[in-house]
């Protein structure tokens, strides 16, 4: 039998190489990531707000809105999901309902964050923290909450770009000692960087990988040999498409014709390969469909 995705993703955490997780919004997204060979991917609150509701990341989008998007990319895929868990979107009862509906919903580690109720982007200006120990109430309600041992707790703290390294670091201790599994130093700077890994020996780090520009740009090499497990990368599969999308509308106004995009984009074929066709037309054999009315292309 294969091994859980939460036993995957823990292995992947206590093995040599870093983690690369591509952030995904949506089940189509997360067909081509693990088409593309990826071993895990990450769900982005950020992503989620922009497509479901088209605004940014403020805290918009409900538990019940953010849990049904991760379940249905979970279905999507074998891999392990990590999801954006915001702040648990309440007290630690709340971030308790919050962890037993994600985990049920085959997401296999959520990251919970030390912001108040609306939370922001942590690149964007205007944060707000909780108490350190309110938010240590929080991470021990998701770790009890927890069904399997395995599904993985990452703690965020949004306090660096606030209070600065020493009380950003003080409080991911706290978060350690309340049992998270992994620490997530939200928006670290060129300099912060090499003073994280050697602060939080024998535990995870994740490195968000974002698309603000403020946590540099560096390779998987660069950011393991600074001591990270863990690398997602939020929005830059939604960035992709969108400036593509932009693309093709600009070209459909000033043309009038969607010929000259069609040679560019993802063919027919390969957009209902990836929607996984082949699965489809095993089960209308395997059910005895008609051979005249078996969905083909
Ligand atoms: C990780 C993050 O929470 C997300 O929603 O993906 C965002 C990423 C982003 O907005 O680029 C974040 O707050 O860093």
């Amino acid at each position: 039998m294969s091994l859980t995705r939460t036993r995957r993703l823990r292995q992947a955490l206590a093995g040599e190489r870093a983690l690369m997780a591509p952030g995904v919004v949506d089940a189509m997204y997360a067909r081509l990531v693990a088409e593309a060979g990826f071993e895990a991917m990450y769900m982005t609150g950020a992503g989620t707000s922009a497509t479901r509701l088209g605004y940014p990341d403020v805290g918009l989008l409900t538990m019940t809105e953010m849990v049904d998007n991760a379940t249905r990319i979970a279905d999507a895929s074998d891999l392990p999901l990590i999801a954006d868990a915001d702040n648990g979107f309440g007290g630690p009862l709340n971030v308790r309902r919050a962890i037993q509906l994600y985990e049920r919903g085959g997401v296999a580690a959520v990251h919970l964050e030390d912001q108040v109720l609306p939370k922001r982007c942590g690149h964007l200006s205007g944060k707000q923290l909780i108490s350190a120990e309110d938010m240590v109430a929080k991470v021990k309600a998701a770790v009890d909450a927890r069904v399997d041992p395995d599904f993985v707790v990452i703690a965020r703290t949004d306090a660096l770009a606030l209070h600065g390294r020493n009380a950003a670091f003080d409080r991911a201790e706290m978060y350690r000692e309340a049992g998270a599994d992994v620490i997530f130093i939200e928006s670290p700077l060129p300099d912060d960087l090499p003073h994280i890994a050697p602060r939080f020996p024998g535990i995870p780090l994740l490195y968000n990988m974002a698309t603000s520009g403020k946590t540099p740009f560096l390779t998987r090499s660069e950011i393991e040999a600074l001591g990270f497990k863990l690398i997602i990368y939020p929005n830059w599969l939604l960035l992709s498409a969108c400036e593509a999308a932009r693309k093709t509308l600009e070209v459909l106004k000033r043309e009038e014709t969607i010929a000259s995009v069609a040679p560019h984009v993802m063919s027919f074929k390969q957009f209902f390969d990836t929607a996984r066709m082949a699965e489809v037309q095993e089960l209308e054999a395997r059910y005895g469909t008609p051979e005249n009315s078996r969905t083909d292309y």
